[in-house]
């Protein structure tokens, strides 16, 4: 994927830190994502990436900096500046959250067409036959048989429902997603399976990703750029393959090694 340098950023993070009383949960960070960008965060296990991950979707109030975003008609928002409502339809348009969990992200009781569906009816769509045409079209697209349609999640297999989530949240084409671990949890051949279909989807919608891992070998695939995050501060990032293959701070040469065989 090439940027277009001419192009503005789609969301700027600007000195971002967060404190939960006295305890830090990520200081001081900041970039730039800019249209069909993919960015990983990776670090250990209470680094800091899912706070991050919070605080640039909006889920929770930064304790300084700020988060810009361009919306679509090319003005640009500060999102803790924009009232409640703005911020739920942001989430409702123009952005997605895949979550590691995806009954987080799913109602489970509400078959799958509903589950999609439902997003297009949060943004208007009121006929019937369109909406489950689309929602038929989008289960085909993330490779659900078209039978199951009616089926409720909780008889699908963990890799149906992640990729359940994915289309409920692809549907209304928004322009940026949010993914914490979205493979965390399924099996090696699932997710392999899963993490194509995921780089297709995210390069054919030229969409812009955030996407927190632990896994190096996720963020390989998925991403243009990472960031390593080590207890609540960003000591590294780059382009993925470069930091990747050759990386500047101990820290991340460790985390290669024990990870990513030579
Ligand atoms: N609600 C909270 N209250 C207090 N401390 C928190 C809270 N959420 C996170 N923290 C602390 O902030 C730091 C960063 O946690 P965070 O969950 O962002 O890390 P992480 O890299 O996402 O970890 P993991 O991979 O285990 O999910 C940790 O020290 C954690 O204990």
């Amino acid at each position: 994927m090439t940027v277009d340098e001419t192009e503005q950023p789609l969301l700027i993070a600007e000195g971002l830190s967060k404190y939960y009383g006295r305890q830090l949960g990520c200081r001081d960070a900041s970039f730039e994502l800019y249209e069909g960008e993919v960015m990983a965060v990776v670090g250990e296990s209470g680094s800091g990436k899912s706070t991050l991950l919070q605080l640039l979707s909006g889920q929770n109030e930064p304790s300084a900096g700020r988060v810009l975003y361009r919306m679509r008609d090319g003005s640009v928002a500060d999102l803790w500046s924009l009232s409640e409502p703005m911020r739920r339809l942001l989430y409702r348009t123009d952005w997605g959250f895949v979550h590691q969990d995806p009954q987080m992200g799913l109602r489970m009781g509400v078959s799958a067409g509903g589950n999609v569906g439902e997003r297009l009816m949060a943004v208007g769509w009121r006929n019937y036959g369109d909406i489950r045409n689309v929602a038929a079209d989008w289960l085909g697209r993330v490779e659900i048989p078209e039978e199951r349609i009616d089926d409720t999640p909780r008889t699908y297999s963990g890799g149906m429902r992640q990729r359940l989530q994915i289309a409920r949240n692809l549907v209304t084409s928004p322009r940026l997603i949010f993914m914490d671990e979205p493979t965390g949890g399924l099996d090696v051949s699932v997710q392999a399976r899963l993490l194509d279909l995921l780089r297709r989807i995210v390069s054919e919608m030229r969409l812009a990703a955030i996407v927190v891992t632990h896994d190096l070998a996720v963020a390989r695939l998925l991403s243009n750029r990472i960031m390593v995050m080590k207890g609540g501060t960003v000591i590294e990032q780059g382009l993925t393959d470069q930091v990747l293959d050759d990386p500047h701070e101990p820290y991340t040469q460790l985390l290669v090694s024990s990870i990513l065989p030579a």
